[in-house]
């Protein structure tokens, strides 16, 4: 390959500050290392985590005792450093691979994943979860395991990585465990959904739950729980959403609409999409916004601003008691608990998705959880990303699952900034940048 063992300077959008445009200039990625995989991205989306972090967003804690302790204390994603190239959720080629490298060779289609699948690891081999332990000590402080530093630099300057993808690039380097290698077949501006927001709603039924320990949203979306229960109950669960369930949706969008899919597939008799965006229940009635939330499954719809009452008080009264499933799909403590309490006495069980703003917590009385209902967290939707992303493309492809429906803007990289705003503007479900033009 004509850049192998080079250093390849190419274009990308650094986030320089938290809540400052991104700016899109050179950037030198070195070569793979051991273990290591340099890919050409060609796609990528924009989800809503790398908003968050970008966005820097802070929470401020103001308990009594760090009150007198530090005043107000500000926190933004501790996983968020800044400069760093964003961006996990794309489709590309494999452009060259470190020594030691044996699954994936230049010239492979691939998707990156931000969860990875090492099949060694504690976490990989407890056959309980898709959660991996191999390299997220790295990813989560923006370097490459091997010699902790990070591949990609400007003028000596180094960049941080972000998630372990860093898609926001026209060249990234990622670890081997974290590639997905799928068929070559595959229109690769439309499987890059498949790196993050797809999966993680349409399989969000299917993760897992461990008692203890105890309830940050962090821990939650790490496919951690907390389970309370009338009897003694199992301490690792998979919930399934049976047919015939009630599911309730918060936040209709490309997370809460794949995961309102899965609840379709899985045979849910109502589907309850709550929104505060009218907009969203409007889809399908306007040019630009083509698809409805009926055609992910979504059977009827609720706006809590059409209430005074409480939400969790308008749904357990809609549904005779309370909904079997919900799944909170914003990143909102609030709504966090609203979807819980709007379970089902005895059995309901609420899903979280949704990232919360960095400090935030949840909380219920736990006379909730006492009664039966179950609160649980989901990471991927459970999916072991190097095994089950090339399936999950294989079903794309069989047109078992949607993936074109929740595209719904095209640009470039150099439009990013643009895609963002767009994404703040709510009529965008997923943004598709094309990055080499
Ligand atoms: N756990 C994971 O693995 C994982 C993966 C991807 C995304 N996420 C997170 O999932 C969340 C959803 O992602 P998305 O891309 O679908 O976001 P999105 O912004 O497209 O959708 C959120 C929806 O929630 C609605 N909403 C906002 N506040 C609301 C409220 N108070 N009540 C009801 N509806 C409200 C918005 O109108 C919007 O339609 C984000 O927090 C994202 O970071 C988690
Ligand atoms: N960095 C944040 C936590 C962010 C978080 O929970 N991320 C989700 C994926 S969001 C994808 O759009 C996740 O999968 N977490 C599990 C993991 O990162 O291993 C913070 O620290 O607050
Ligand atoms: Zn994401
Ligand atoms: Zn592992």
């Amino acid at each position: 390959m004509a850049f192998q063992g080079q250093i390849i300077t190419c274009k990308a959008a650094i986030a320089w500050e938290p809540n400052k445009p991104l700016v899109i200039q050179d950037v030198q990625v070195a070569p793979p290392q051991a273990g290591e995989v340099r890919i050409k991205i060609l796609f990528t989306a924009l989800c809503h985590t790398d908003a968050y972090t970008w966005s820097g967003k802070l929470s401020f804690r103001s308990s009594i005792i760090l009150w007198s302790a530090i005043h107000l204390l500000p926190l933004q994603d501790p996983e968020g450093l800044f400069p760093c190239i964003l961006g996990h959720e794309a489709a590309g080629i494999v452009e060259s691979v470190g020594e030691g490298v044996t699954e994936v060779q230049p010239g492979d289609h691939v998707i990156p994943c931000y969860q990875a699948e090492c099949r060694e690891c504690k976490f990989c081999k407890s056959g309980k979860t898709n959660l991996c332990g191999k390299v997220r000590a790295a990813t989560g402080v923006g370097v490459m395991m091997s010699d902790r530093k990070s591949r990609f630099s400007i003028n000596g300057t180094p960049i941080y990585h972000f998630m372990g993808t860093s898609t926001f690039s026209q060249y990234t380097v990622v670890h081997d465990v974290s590639v997905a290698k799928i068929d070559p077949k595959a229109p690769l501006e439309k499987v890059c959904l498949l790196g993050c927001g797809v999966p993680t709603g349409s399989n969000s039924e299917d993760c897992l739950i461990m008692k203890f320990p105890i309830p940050s949203v962090v821990e939650l979306a790490n496919g951690q729980g907390i389970q309370g229960s009338i009897s003694l109950g199992a301490v690792w669960n998979t919930a399934k959403v049976e047919p015939g369930s009630i599911v309730a949706v918060f936040g209709l969008g490309t997370v809460g609409l794949a995961v309102a899919e899965g609840a379709k597939a899985a045979g849910a008799s109502r589907i309850i999409g709550i929104d505060i965006d009218s907009k969203k229940f409007e889809r399908g009635t306007s040019l630009t916004l083509p698809y409805s939330p009926k055609n992910f499954g979504v059977s009827e719809f609720v706006n809590p601003k059409d209430h005074e009452r409480p939400i969790q008080q308008v749904l357990v009264d809609l549904t005779d008691g309370g909904v079997d499933f919900s799944f909170e799909c914003i990143g909102n403590v609030s709504v966090m608990r609203a979807a819980l309490e709007c379970c089902h006495k005895g059995w309901g069980t609420s899903v979280i998705l949704g990232v919360a703003a960095s400090g935030q917590e949840i909380s219920t009385r736990p006379f909730q959880l006492v009664t039966g209902r179950t609160w649980k967290g989901t990471a991927f939707g459970g999916f072991k990303s190097r095994s089950q992303v090339p399936w999950l493309v294989e079903k794309y492809m069989k047109k078992e699952i949607k993936v074109d429906e929740y595209i719904t803007h095209t640009l470039t990289l150099g439009d990013i900034n643009k895609a963002f705003d767009l994404m703040h503007e709510g009529n965008c479900l997923r943004c598709v940048l094309e990055v080499h033009t």
